[in-house]
């Protein structure tokens, strides 16, 4: 089975949930007490998609710090207008082939929502951009965001794989249908 590197970079503002959402996919667990990171940390885990495996190279960004020469990657929350920044920078400096996924970190937090589902979707379409709402803490649509970002990636498959239909994503019963953090 052909193994193929995925480099991912989380950004976003400090304490919207980068490291807890690295955490949850790498290692299926939550510390609500987690420190701040410090520079970057660096993590990788390896999953099946399709006739490949995917591995993972995510590199997680202090939230204070400017992005450097990493790849793709997200966040999302009030920091919804720094986010458009990070998706600028992106768009001038990265590579012409990124794929940037925009994760809603915290839907669990249900009373403090502050971005509108509708807004954000329609902001990730027009950049073309994954969107997903996700919760670390409650491990909700952590490993659809990197399925889908497997998905995303071009095939190196003579035949690419058909469907396109994606993944599903898990909404939590309770949750409002037109708001997200
Ligand atoms: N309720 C809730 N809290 C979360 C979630 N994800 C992260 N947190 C909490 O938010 C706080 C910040 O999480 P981090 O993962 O350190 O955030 P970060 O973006 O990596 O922050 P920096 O390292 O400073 O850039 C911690 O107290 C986490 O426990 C989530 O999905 N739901």
């Amino acid at each position: 089975m052909a193994l193929r590197e995925l480099k991912v970079c989380l950004l976003g503002d400090t304490g919207v949930g980068k490291s807890s959402i690295v955490w949850r996919f790498v290692e299926d667990s939550f510390d609500p007490n987690i420190n701040p990171t410090i520079g970057a940390s660096f993590m990788t885990k390896t999953v099946q998609y399709q006739n490949e495996l995917h591995k993972f190279l995510i590199w997680d960004t202090a939230g204070q710090e400017r992005i450097s020469s990493c790849s793709p990657f997200f966040v999302l929350q009030e920091t919804f207008s720094t986010l458009k920044n990070w998706v600028k920078e992106l768009r001038q400096h990265g590579p012409p082939n990124i794929v940037v996924a925009i994760a809603g970190n915290k839907c669990d937090l249900i009373d403090v929502r502050e971005v509108m589902e509708r807004d954000a979707k329609d902001y990730a379409d027009s950049i073309h951009a994954i969107f997903v709402e996700t919760s670390a803490k409650n491990a909700i649509n952590i490993n659809e965001l990197f399925i889908e970002i497997s998905r995303r990636i071009p095939s190196t498959d003579a035949n690419p794989p058909s469907g396109g239909k994606g993944f599903k994503l898990r909404r939590q019963p309770s949750e409002p249908k037109r708001s997200c953090c």
